[in-house]
């Protein structure tokens, strides 16, 4: 499998968004926002937490206007898959690539901590590695992770089984306790704990782990 890290002036995870990629045995090329084009080939492209452009405007405003989100845009537009973390969820809501926005949390502070987290759904590249209603640990580092949608945007996610994580007990505010939403592909995810920060047991947690094999052999032909 061949994966595409974006990296934005402010991206923080970028370099651990590729070691977990590499860890579960993908090859990686990373890319700078002012490229035009993704790599030839690509499997699937990586959108890294950190804090693009300073968090100006509203986090992931400026980087969902960089050069390379047209590529990205149609990249998905072509069933694509594209994964945001944190910041890179953030951006694919500012894209309109993924409903709703992310709004400061709702006890205005930052939050890092590990959050046990629901996988509300299997039926992803993404997920499948667990069985519906697991339960699993991740990291959260964010002020912006409160998600919200109007209620029938929330109602749609939830009939058509688009929320991917739910939070067990909610930090931030997010309406219906989401964690992470499906495009309506479901090839498209954006999550705001961090799989990547979660890789190995000296890490605290190795759950992040299992989506990125799990997306190894969902997305590599066998
Ligand atoms: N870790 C991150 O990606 C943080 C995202 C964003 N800067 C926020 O604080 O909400």
């Amino acid at each position: 499998m061949h994966a595409a890290v974006i990296t934005f002036p402010g991206s923080n995870c970028d370099r651990d968004l590729a070691v977990a990629f590499e860890a579960a045995g993908a090859r990686v090329t990373r890319v700078w926002h002012k490229d035009t084009a993704l790599p030839a080939g690509v499997d699937i492209v990586g959108l890294p937490g950190g804090f693009s452009f300073g968090d100006y405007l509203r986090c992931g405003a400026i980087a969902a206007r960089a050069p390379i989100t047209r590529a990205l845009a149609e990249f998905a537009a072509a069933g694509g898959p594209v994964l945001g973390i944190c910041n890179g969820f953030q951006v694919l809501v500012e894209t309109g690539m993924l409903p709703g926005a992310l709004l400061r949390n709702a006890g205005l502070k930052y939050i890092c901590k590990p959050v046990a987290l629901q996988v509300a759904t299997a039926e992803s590249p993404f997920t499948s590695g667990w069985a519906q209603g697991a339960t699993i640990t991740l990291p959260i580092a964010h002020h912006d992770g409160n998600y919200t949608a109007d209620p029938a945007t929330l109602d749609r996610l939830e009939a058509e089984d688009r929320i991917a994580f739910t939070y067990a007990d909610t930090p931030n505010g997010s309406a219906r306790g989401i964690a992470g939403v499906l495009s309506e592909n479901r090839r498209v995810l954006g999550m705001m704990p961090h799989p990547e920060r979660a890789i190995a047991p000296h890490q605290g947690a190795a759950d992040g782990a299992i989506l990125f094999r799990t997306l190894l052999d969902t997305l590599t032909p066998a």
